[in-house]
């Protein structure tokens, strides 16, 4: 949990904000809240201020049985829209070809969790994503596709409960068409997905 959140002051904006919307903070069904929201706050923000790199510290040289793509696929996403500060949740798929070094699989989703628990938007924590990557392990390559439905989309203004956004962030190699087209294939997604489709027919 985020020890520099100032639970006190969410606590006292919870308050006003229950206070602007006509509603008793003072009732004893509400006396807990201001609190309550303030402890989500505190884990929902715990990577403000917190750098990812460290995750990458213990990197590997690659050695003779590493194979060539390392893909990381269904990682729960969580973070928080910073127009609105509405969750938006899905998945994250990661892949990097490596340099010449590689990285045990756990650090990748505590990159991501690090990232997305700051205010956000999708375009951006992809790009982060790919960038932490490329600047810890100087890969030959790396693809982020997050797929995310909004809060902000879904329970207010436009309500379409059910789209999701996906969002592709790349380096290197993995910035060339064919190469994402091989891995969106391996993620059953976009033109690799039809092509494979059409091939079982
Ligand atoms: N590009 C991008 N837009 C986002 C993301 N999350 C929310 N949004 C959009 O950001 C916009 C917020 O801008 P405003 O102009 O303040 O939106 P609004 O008047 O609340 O807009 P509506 O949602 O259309 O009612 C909305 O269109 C949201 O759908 C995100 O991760 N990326
Ligand atoms: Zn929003």
């Amino acid at each position: 949990m985020n020890e520099t959140v100032d639970r006190e002051r969410i606590a006292a904006a919870v308050r006003e904000m229950l206070s602007a919307i006509g509603s008793d903070p003072d009732s004893p069904e509400l006396a807990s809240t201001p609190f309550r929201v303030a402890d989500a706050y505190a884990e929902f923000f715990a990577g403000v201020g917190t750098d990812p790199a460290g995750f990458l510290s213990d990197a590997v040289p690659v050695g003779a049985d590493t194979g060539e793509l390392v893909l990381v696929r269904d990682i729960a996403l969580r973070s928080m829209c910073e127009h609105h500060l509405l969750p938006f949740r899905g998945r994250a798929h990661v892949a990097y070809r490596p340099g010449s070094r590689v990285v045990g699989l756990s650090a990748i989703p505590r990159v991501i969790d690090t990232l997305a628990a700051r205010p956000q938007v999708q375009e951006r924590l992809g790009e982060q994503i790919a960038q932490t990557l490329e600047d810890g392990l100087a890969p030959a390559g790396v693809l982020v596709v997050l797929e995310a439905s909004h809060g902000c989309v879904s329970d207010r203004g436009v309500r379409q409960a059910d789209a999701v956004t996906m969002t592709v962030a790349s380096r290197g190699v993995l910035a060339d068409p064919a190469e994402q087209a091989a891995i969106f294939a391996l993620l059953g997604c976009g033109s690799g997905a039809v092509a494979t489709a059409e091939a079982d027919r």
